[in-house]
């Protein structure tokens, strides 16, 4: 099932042997604790076993560039998912992160060759954040199933 711009998962990939890194930053904890949970939860509903995910955290999400490398280069994974939750404050910090992190794991891709999902919420405020992680029923879905979905089917059609 392939992972449509509404979000719904409709074509199903087969994970089995599939190694995924998760790396997920620690700021935003309950929103970043539920977009986890749906991506292990869809990684594990397409057949990637629970020993091939393997889950590091960092502190923040400008971590999570170096972290994806040294997810790829230490575990061995097919694809990485960096997850972070970015809400805009009263500075520009939240512009520079968002801009620098996004286009770092872009780059990543091509001199790993490998996939890497873009998990990076960023949001004007906390709500919409919590909409985007499943968190405010009948609002939105939990994009982390997006994101699992989206690896499986990365590395079925793409991976080395
Ligand atoms: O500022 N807001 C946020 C944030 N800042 C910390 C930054 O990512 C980094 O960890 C530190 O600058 C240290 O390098 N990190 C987030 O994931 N979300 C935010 O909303």
């Amino acid at each position: 099932m392939a992972v449509t711009g509404l979000g719904e998962v409709d074509q199903k990939y087969d994970g089995k042997g599939i190694r995924v890194g998760i790396v997920h930053a620690r700021w935003n904890k309950k929103i970043i604790d539920n977009l986890v949970l749906g991506a292990k939860n869809k990684l594990l509903e397409f057949g990637v076993m629970d020993s091939d995910i393997i889950i590091e955290s960092v502190p923040g999400s400008y971590e999570l560039p170096l972290a994806t490398v040294t997810m790829f280069n230490k575990h061995n994974v097919d694809v990485v998912i960096p997850i972070g939750c970015l809400i805009k404050g009263s500075t520009m910090h939240f512009e520079y992160i968002c801009d620098s992190v996004s286009h770092a794991l872009m780059d990543l891709q091509f001199k790993i060759g490998k996939p890497v999902i873009f998990g990076v919420l960023t949001c004007l405020t906390e709500e919409q954040a919590e909409a985007r992680a499943g968190l405010i029923p009948g609002v939105m879905h939990n994009h982390g199933e997006d994101w699992g979905a989206c690896a499986v089917e990365m590395v079925v059609k793409f991976g080395g």
